[in-house]
């Protein structure tokens, strides 16, 4: 048993409990985080010149929340130069900067041509009206246009804008909509969209960043600033308000422990966040059933290649022929014009229902499959896989289904209103979870707790 009371407690130290706890860095806190690392799905390991990538890796660019707290921190973004729109087709590797030309240029039938065309111009459409959508508009507050952008498309599933294409056609929308972790059937169609959008978002893309290093670096780095504010391997097992302070019973190294303070934010998967929280008022429980939650299994590799190889050009490729849905080549940031460096890193994972079925099997099984389908596409490669890794993320991507918009209002209510103890803070804040999210969701439960721990010091001083 411990007597501390803190300021703040933050359970999670993923992307939204680190932004929460450096907000609030003048306050006594800590953060509890129940793996051994910090930055939840952010994760990768340094490898020589290269880093070998686990988790998210996409950084949005200047202007976002994201983007202020990497360069607050002392790290740098490197652009991306590579194409991050290539795709296989029957075995092939296409390379198009712009999705729109692949009707003609992959080698279809003619009715599987028309049907692209009319699946992607449709889908185009609907990309640049979510775009209007989410353009932040003057003067609200973030949590307005959040509002909006949950409410677009969410009455209908992602296939039932697709449609029914055929097998090859389909499997291509398909592959891609797997990276929001889940199948066409099981998302809103406006998490298809927003998706999509991401690809989509115009000439000038300096929306999709890497941090130099690996993302494992943001991690890193709060450890280092917050140092011994910081506690991992800590789970949290309950959050209890009690009058005017909130108790956190949390397990490390098998001990349990209770750390007391005037305000926590609860900055885990919503899912979790439910089982921990006592007492969570009945509609707030009812909104944290909203979001859900796909896996991705991915696998990770460094290479020894001496020289170039055939996807240096390439960052992200769509692959709706393969197992795994998305191959990344994480090296292409580090390429300069000039003499190429030996050796790579390369990713690629698969989500939605390929996820579930290679979950049931070995990582050696796992290996052998991906391995075998990327060598396909790339034979030079054989013999140059120096070390990989099967990543299992259960809790993956979050995303919504139909009809779930209204349901989730009430979390959003509750955040706005002041008077709470308890805040929640999570990528799973948006249809689409992404890092910007989280970041987004963890400064904004840290300006309530500002203003309640204001609040609170002006009444007692005034009393
Ligand atoms: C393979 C993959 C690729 C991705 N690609 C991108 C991308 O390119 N761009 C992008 O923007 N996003 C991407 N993401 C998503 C991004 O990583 C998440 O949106 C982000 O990490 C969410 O942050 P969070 O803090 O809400 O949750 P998390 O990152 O999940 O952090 C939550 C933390 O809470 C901890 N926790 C849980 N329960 C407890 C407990 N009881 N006690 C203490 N701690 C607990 C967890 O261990 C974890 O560290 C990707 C994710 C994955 C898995």
């Amino acid at each position: 048993m411990n007597d501390e009371i803190l300021d703040v407690v933050i359970v999670g130290g993923g992307p939204s409990g680190l932004s929460a706890a450096w907000q609030l860095r003048g306050r006594s806190l800590v953060v509890l985080e129940e793996r051994r690392r910090l930055g939840g799905r952010l994760k990768s390991e340094s490898r020589g010149p290269y880093w070998m990538n686990f988790g998210g890796h996409l950084f949005p660019g200047a202007g976002s929340n994201m983007h202020n707290l990497v360069r607050e921190l002392g790290l740098e973004v490197i652009e991306i130069p590579g194409l991050k729109t290539a795709m296989t087709f029957a075995g092939k590797v296409y390379r198009s900067k712009r999705v729109e030309a692949y009707p003609f240029v992959l080698p279809m039938s003619l009715k599987e041509r028309i049907e692209l065309v009319w699946v992607g111009t449709k889908l185009m459409t609907t990309v640049a009206r979510w775009h209007r959508i989410a353009k932040p508009r003057q003067g609200e507050p973030d949590s307005a246009r959040r509002e909006r952008i949950a409410k677009f498309r969410f009455g209908k599933t992602f296939r039932d804008l697709l449609g029914r294409p055929s097998r090859r056609v389909d499997e291509i929308f398909q592959a891609a909509a797997r990276r929001a972790a889940a199948e066409p059937e099981q998302q809103s169609a406006g998490v298809g969209v927003a998706l999509f959008g991401a690809v989509w978002s115009g000439k000038k893309d300096n929306t999709a960043l890497n941090l130099d290093g690996g993302s494992g670096r943001f991690g890193q780095a709060m450890q280092e600033h917050l140092g011994d504010r910081i506690r991992v391997g800590a789970a949290v097992q309950s959050v209890r308000q009690d009058g005017d302070l909130v108790r956190v019973r949390y397990l490390q190294d098998g001990r349990e422990h209770t750390v007391t303070a005037r305000q926590v934010v609860v900055a885990v998967p919503a899912h979790l966040a439910r089982e921990v929280v006592a007492d969570i008022p009945a509609a707030v429980d009812g909104a944290l059933q909203v979001p859900r939650y796909g896996s991705w299994v991915g696998m990770t590799m460094i290479t020894d290649e001496p020289g170039p190889m055939p996807y240096d050009d390439i960052y992200a490729m769509t692959t709706p022929d393969r197992t795994f849905d998305m191959f990344f080549n994480h090296a292409n940031p580090l390429r300069r014009p000039g003499r190429r460096e030996p050796g790579g890193s390369l990713m690629c994972y698969a989500g939605g229902e390929t996820a579930q079925r290679l979950l049931k099997l070995s990582d050696a099984e796992i290996t052998d499959i991906y391995t075998r389908e990327i060598l396909e596409l790339f034979p030079t490669l054989r013999g140059h896989i120096v070390e990989s890794h099967i990543q299992r993320w259960l809790i993956g991507g979050t995303y919504r289904t139909v009809s779930d918009a209204a349901a989730f209002e009430p979390l959003i209510e509750y955040c706005r209103e002041p008077g709470h103890r308890i805040h929640f803070a999570g990528d799973y804040f948006a249809p689409l979870g992404q890092m910007e999210v989280a970041v987004t969701s963890g400064k904004a439960a840290a300006e309530m707790v500002s203003r309640e721990l204001m609040r609170e010091s002006r009444t007692s001083s005034t009393a």
